[in-house]
């Protein structure tokens, strides 16, 4: 072989080890947390609320996020509205590095980049003001004139199905119109990513059904991203993709696919899939872990398309020990 043969090898061979290299973790999400912890010191007892959490979310996904009480979702929620700052990792919503803001910065991030509705009514809506004027509020903070927010508010309540409320008060609305005002007041400013924390929490089924359409119908037609928190795991029936969070990770995930049959009729699919973070760490469900009494260590074996978990003291050839 002549030395420019080698070297053209071995340039080759270089370029496709490069092309190979994986792409950096969240490459091309718009929102993206890697190993987020949060540490809250509280009377002198550490809480970790969020123990490196990741996950990523692609531009005009609708992700519900759910969990038990004090699973971290309303601290992961509240890192992503710019309200918080993780004691470790990483946070990002389209160009802005969420742990690295000024505080000049993190005010435009919240007024630009994201909107918020949270579970209490009362914390969504000015009440003194009628809900066109709730909407138009964040769009004079932005500076927009006076008759293209009067159009845009009157725009967007329709959008809502709230348009005859537009001259009523909170006090004269029901919780879901009121809901619905406030996912009106928090796309005010056409953020990318809607927020909302618990925001069928005061509502009854039907109600919560509601407002939960309304958020879906805002992601289909107006593309905005939207990361919806609640504790109801039912919210799984409504949305294509949910995420577990368990003590402060997420642990799996339910995805649900439209696919149609043969005969032209569409039937929908949910798949739950346990989530393997960044380390190669995967949350096994209690359930498993209790049939099969797994404590403590456990014997793994790679298998040609899978690999088995086996209680420490089963044998691994295919037949439990007795
Ligand atoms: N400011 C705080 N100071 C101390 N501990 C906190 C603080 N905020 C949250 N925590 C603790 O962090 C953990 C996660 O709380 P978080 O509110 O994120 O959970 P959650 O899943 O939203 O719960 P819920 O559904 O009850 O609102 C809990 O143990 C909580 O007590």
């Amino acid at each position: 072989m002549t030395e420019a043969a080698g070297t053209a090898t071995s340039l080759a061979t270089l370029e496709e080890r490069a092309r190979a290299r994986p792409e950096a973790f969240g490459t091309g999400a718009l929102i993206v947390c890697e190993s987020l912890v949060r540490i809250y010191q509280s009377e002198g007892v550490e809480v970790q609320a969020l123990q490196g959490l990741d996950l990523l979310v692609r531009t005009g996904e609708l992700v519900a996020v759910v969990g038990a009480s004090g699973s971290g979702k309303s601290t992961l929620l509240a890192v992503l509205s710019g309200l918080d700052v993780p004691t470790a990792g990483q946070v990002r919503v389209g160009e802005w590095d969420l742990m690295a803001m000024t505080a000049r910065q993190r005010v435009a991030y919240r007024r630009s980049t994201v909107g918020f509705v949270w579970q209490q009514t009362a914390r969504n809506l000015v009440p003194y003001l009628t809900a066109a004027e709730n909407v138009a509020l964040p769009m004079a903070l932005a500076g927009r004139p006076r008759r293209a927010r009067r159009v845009d508010a009157a725009e967007l309540l329709d959008v809502l199905g709230v348009g005859y409320c537009a001259d009523r008060r909170p006090g004269q609305m029901s919780g879901g119109e009121q809901q619905r005002v406030a996912i009106a007041t928090a796309l005010a400013n056409s953020p990318q990513v809607l927020l909302a924390d618990e925001p069928t929490g005061e509502l009854d089924t039907a109600t919560s059904a509601d407002v939960l359409a309304a958020l879906r119908d805002v992601n289909r037609d107006l593309g905005t991203t939207v990361v919806v928190v609640t504790h109801d795991p039912g919210v799984s029936d409504h949305v294509q993709r949910t995420v577990a969070i368990r003590d402060g990770r997420t642990s799996s995930e339910v995805l649900r696919r439209t696919t149609t049959r043969d005969d032209g009729t569409e039937h929908t699919v949910a798949e739950e899939l346990a989530v393997l973070d960044r380390a190669g760490r995967v949350q096994l469900p209690r359930e498993y872990r209790e049939a099969l009494d797994l404590v403590g260590r456990v014997r793994l074996t790679l298998e040609q398309s899978h690999i088995a978990v086996h209680p420490e003291h089963a044998r691994t050839d295919g037949e439990d020990a007795r």
